[in-house]
């Protein structure tokens, strides 16, 4: 299936699409390697935020606009912005220093959709943050290049970023991507696990749009809780709200719920089915 895709708003820093079921978030400041502002953030969860409410989206791709128009490199994402980068954070056209990448990775965590991942180019600092919490990521075989520079510009990700990202390719490997800063090719990466597959450029973008679709075939339902099971051993107390929240959901919907609603309002007993199965 070919996309079709059609705009849903107008950013300045991001692209926002949707197609059959499928949105894509797409940066678009190739010029500095898609680094992220404060204004690139606010876009990004205005975005998200709409996809997670459409319930007609299924999946979510974050991919990147690009090559550079300066120099014709691709990239998924640098990080934060270093010009937009004052004493206490990344400071945004009001003035306020804000740290709100981190809100866009709860987004993406607790989203309850699958959210796919597909880099055509550099996937570094917060960019590779990005990367490593998204449920699944795609990489352009022939330009997506992965590193660590946190520890260069003092900062550092001691979450999803550094924590969780050793779960996925281990302790040693994540010490290593993080304390040396090298560049990984995307099959290196697929080597280490952080990569699902390795992609002709070309196809980079296609093969994203139908690993979305086959998600789309699946069970909804499903789909939702075993992406929030994944995420429960990780995420503490707060994955198992989010996990409970949904089995709660999932509990309003039979009789035994209703009835308990039902004698509640009819200010009587309520009178459960007696079966306590096995
Ligand atoms: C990505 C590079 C490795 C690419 O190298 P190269 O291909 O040689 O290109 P360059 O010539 O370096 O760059 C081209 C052009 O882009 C500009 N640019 C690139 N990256 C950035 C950037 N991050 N910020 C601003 N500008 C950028 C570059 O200046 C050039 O511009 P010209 O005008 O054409 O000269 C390489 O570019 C590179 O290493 N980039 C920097 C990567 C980096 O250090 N990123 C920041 C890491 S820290 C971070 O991301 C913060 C994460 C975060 O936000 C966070 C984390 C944890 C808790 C809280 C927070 C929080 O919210 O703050």
């Amino acid at each position: 299936m070919t996309p079709n895709w059609k705009s849903v708003k107008e950013y300045t820093d991001i692209t926002y699409k949707k197609s059959d079921g499928v949105a894509r978030i797409a940066f678009n400041r190739p010029d500095v390697r898609n680094a992220f502002r404060p204004h690139t953030t606010s876009e990004l969860l205005d975005a998200f935020h709409d996809a997670q409410e459409d319930t007609s989206i299924g999946v979510v791709l974050l991919s990147a606009e690009g090559p550079s128009s300066k120099d014709g490199v691709y990239s998924f994402c640098s990080g934060g912005d270093q010009k937009a980068r004052g004493h206490q954070g990344y400071v945004g056209q009001d003035g306020y220093h804000r740290l709100n990448i981190l809100e866009v990775q709860r987004l993406i965590r607790f989203m309850p959709k699958a959210v796919i991942c597909v880099v055509p180019g550099w996937a570094v600092g917060g960019g590779h943050s990005l990367h490593v919490v998204c449920d699944m990521t795609l990489a352009s075989k022939e330009h997506a290049i992965f590193k660590q520079t946190d520890a260069d510009v003092t900062s550092f990700d001691g979450g999803y970023g550094s924590a969780y990202l050793a779960k996925m390719v281990g302790q040693k490997k994540a010490r290593e991507i993080f304390f040396l800063g090298r560049n990984y090719s995307a099959q290196e990466a697929f080597e280490m696990g952080m990569v699902n597959a390795v992609v002709p450029h070309a196809d980079l973008e296609q093969t994203a749009f139908e690993w979305a679709q086959e998600v789309l075939a699946k069970s909804p339902t499903s789909i939702k809780m075993l992406k929030f099971a994944m995420n429960l051993t990780d995420d503490g107390m707060v994955g198992q709200q989010v996990f409970a929240g949904e089995a709660t959901r999932l509990a309003y919907m039979t009789d035994e719920a209703k009835e308990g609603r039902d004698a509640f309002l009819e200010k009587r007993k309520p009178n459960f089915d007696k079966k306590w199965l096995p």
